[in-house]
């Protein structure tokens, strides 16, 4: 199947667009989500030099010693914040590791705020300048953008357009720089990241522009998702698939290893995680339920099923 099959949609249409710009958008972007569960966005509104700086400073901290990496490292956190070394993830069936490190900064409040607990202190590098103040801001400028898309998919759902705000307003989202080294040796598998479905709502990736990124359309075929350095790609996770009922597709999705003349290309990729708050109830709405049929799925919530994925793919222990 083509790539070019894959739409590629202007978020300016949605966010500056007039009426009929903007339904424009909320179809395709509700078809994409129904038959790829994939799509590209163009003019997302993020700023490509903070894009940059941001891949920059990964660079740099990825390149630090192990054992420097390492103090970064914090088990009881989960990988939720911080480092989390090579070979620790792996998809939620899967017996070999995926072959990447990264490293993740999530959401932060005030000391007094009752979410303190839940979201804890992002981890300062004190070895690359302004690393995780970056991070952080791009953070922020992933978020609004995210809201955006959720917006349009609240109005393609029959939602009230602000449904998601409340929910994602201070969410467990989490943004997450990776790192995939040079390959060495004959890997044990072909793949960089095994095939897996994202846990969240939506998830916003920079970087899928170096190649590798496919995913298994409806045929059970892989399909390249490559935007453009200027572009990123969205996907719907989990917890939109159950709210929608599966009606938007949590698309499975890999990244595979480059051909040998490029195993010596280390691929650097910056997902971020759209979570919403822990309480968000993540039930299928009614208009997603055909006549005479039931739910796919049992009633949960974000937060009960954050943690049981988690321990799945053996961040949680
Ligand atoms: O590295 C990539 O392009 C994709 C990574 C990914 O799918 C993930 O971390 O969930
Ligand atoms: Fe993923």
């Amino acid at each position: 199947m083509p790539e070019k099959l894959l739409p590629r949609i202007s978020l300016e249409d949605f966010t500056q667009g007039n009426d009929d710009k903007k339904q424009k958008f909320v179809q395709d972007l509700g078809k994409a989500f129904h038959k790829w569960g994939f799509v590209i966005i163009k003019d997302h509104g993020i700023s490509q030099e903070l894009i940059s700086r941001f891949y920059q400073k990964s660079e740099a901290f990825f390149k630090l010693p192990k054992a420097t990496k390492r103090r970064y490292e914090i088990k009881k956190l989960a990988g939720q914040r911080g480092y989390t070394s090579f070979g620790t993830e792996h998809a939620k069936h899967a017996d070999v590791p995926d072959l990447k490190e990264f490293f993740q900064i999530g959401q932060e409040v005030a000391d007094d705020h009752p979410k303190k607990e839940t979201y804890p202190d992002n981890i300062r590098v004190t070895e690359v300048e302004q690393f995780t103040e970056s991070g952080m801001e791009l953070f922020k400028a992933f978020e609004n953008a995210g809201q955006s898309l959720l917006q349009a998919i609240a109005l393609y759902l029959n939602l009230p357009e602000n449904y998601f705000n409340d929910l994602i307003r201070e969410g467990n989202s989490i943004l997450r720089s990776i790192y995939y080294p040079p390959i060495k040796t004959d890997p044990k598998s072909a793949v960089r990241a095994e095939e897996h479905e994202d846990i969240n709502l939506i998830t916003l990736l920079v970087g899928a522009s170096a190649g590798g990124l496919q995913l298994l359309n409806q045929q059970n075929e892989w399909m390249p998702v490559l935007p453009s350095e200027d572009e990123i790609a969205i996907n719907v996770g989990d917890m939109l698939s159950r709210l929608s009922n599966d009606y938007l597709k949590s698309t499975t999705h890999r990244v595979v290893n480059p051909p040998r003349e490029e195993w010596h290309i280390p691929r650097l990729s910056i997902p971020f995680f759209l979570h919403p708050i822990a309480e968000m109830d993540l039930t299928s709405l009614d208009q997603c339920i055909p006549e005479g049929e039931t739910a796919k799925y049992p009633p949960t919530t974000a937060g009960a099923f954050l943690d049981e994925r988690l321990r799945e793919i053996g961040l949680k222990k």
